[in-house]
């Protein structure tokens, strides 16, 4: 197989959605090499540990073994980008992590040749500068040919196509005038378990801890509870509509923190405190049910006012969102061509395969826009 049909994979975090990445990786490295292209693992790094051999590569299924039990101290991040950045074939960076410092330096990568696909929402959701700077250093931007590709459709519903759908309504001439929905695995596993249609329900801080378990929570579920995952979320779209909004804190977010808890030092901490606070999410649970609703948690952007916010809203029983189960998200778009019947996606918005799907996905594109 000639060099330039080897393509060099980077993956940078190795959490929940990381090792399902290497999955996924590992099963499409087989369907493309029967297209006649090779998909080669490189590189991986945690937070405290790299495993790099000299571009050699790595077998998928040992790579984590192989990070933890011979990998060596983690170099500066800025190092392993000079270093990607010498590689005899194109790379590909996989940012699986939340960290804000990688996600700043997507400019400088991209401008290297590198691309880069993640599900982390720093960057895209931080200042608008940041934003502008991203896509004018990127091959799928105003970058030109030389830079890499930069795509993320899990920073928004996790696997689900909405970054892609929102993409091509406005690249095909359609108008979005609202986005509205649940956008946030957390935030909706919690309310359906724990404020359920038709009554019952667990503890809500039983409900947090389970939704940290399963892998739908950030790395600290005060960022679901302080509504800033969804705030971020909405940033994302609405710059994609066209919108500016300059941050996730620069319209009006509704936080869930207990006021007394908004101090404390650690996740942990914080988790080991909140039954303390169980008694104030029964009061909202009993004082929907008085007037028959549930409470979820929601976000909308209003294109012509451009205005965004994000919070607690009660619905009817039989209302879509109310009815929604486990880690379900429900995006609307309403927009001209749609008319009066809102384009609606809907399924898991959280997890780490269905978000390690959106991921894939992503380097699938880059892939075949590299060839
Ligand atoms: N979980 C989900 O359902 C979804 C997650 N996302 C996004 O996906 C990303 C990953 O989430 P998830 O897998 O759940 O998180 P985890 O906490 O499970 O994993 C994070 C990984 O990133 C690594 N990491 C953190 N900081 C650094 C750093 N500076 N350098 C290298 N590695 C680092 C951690 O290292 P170590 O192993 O050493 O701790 C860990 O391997 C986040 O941005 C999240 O917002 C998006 C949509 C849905
Ligand atoms: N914590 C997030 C993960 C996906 O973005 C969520 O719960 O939606
Ligand atoms: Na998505």
């Amino acid at each position: 197989m000639s060099g330039s049909n080897k393509i060099f994979v980077a993956v940078v975090g190795v959490g929940g959605v990381g090792k399902a990445f290497l999955g996924q990786l590992e099963h499409l490295r087989a369907r493309m090499q029967r297209q006649n292209v090779l998909l080669e693992l490189v590189l991986v790094r945690r937070s405290k540990k790299q495993y790099f051999d000299n571009f050699a590569p790595l077998d998928i299924s040992q790579a984590l073994q192989n990070l933890d039990n011979s990998g060596n101290a983690a170099p500066p991040f800025g190092e392993t980008v000079d270093t990607l950045a010498k590689a005899p074939n194109k790379v590909i960076l996989v940012d699986n992590t939340s960290d804000q410092e990688i996600a700043a330096s997507y400019p400088k990568i991209l401008s290297k040749g590198i691309s880069i696909v993640t599900p982390n929402k720093k960057a895209f959701s931080d200042t608008y500068d940041l934003w502008s700077q991203i896509f004018a250093s990127a091959a799928n931007g105003t970058g030109g040919p030389k830079c890499g590709y930069v795509f993320h459709e899990s920073t928004v519903g996790a696997g689900l196509p909405v970054i892609s759908t929102l993409k091509e309504l406005i690249e095909t001439g359609d108008e979005v005038t609202k986005i509205e929905g649940v956008f946030s695995g957390t935030m909706s596993f919690l309310f359906n378990s724990f404020m359920p249609v038709g009554g019952g329900g667990g503890k809500f801080s039983a409900e947090v801890k389970k939704a940290k378990e399963l892998g739908y929570t950030e790395p600290d579920p005060r960022d679901d509870l302080n509504g800033l995952d969804v705030a971020r979320k909405l940033t994302i779209l609405a710059r994609i509509a066209g919108l500016k909004v300059q941050s996730p804190t620069s319209f009006p977010v509704e936080s869930l923190i207990p006021k007394e808890l908004e101090s404390v030092s650690s996740g942990d901490e914080f988790l080991e405190k909140l039954p303390q606070f169980d008694d104030q999410m029964e009061e909202l649970k009993l004082s929907a049910a008085k007037e028959g609703k549930v409470v979820r948690f929601v976000g909308s952007i209003d294109a012509p006012s451009q205005a965004v916010r994000v919070g607690l809203e009660k619905f009817d029983a039989s209302h879509p969102i109310a009815a929604l189960k486990g880690s379900d998200n429900i995006i609307s778009f309403h927009t001209k061509r749609y008319g009066s019947n809102a384009l609606i996606i809907q399924g898991a918005g959280a997890g780490g395969e269905v978000t390690a799907m959106g991921v894939t996905g992503d380097l699938l594109k880059v892939v075949r826009l590299l060839h």
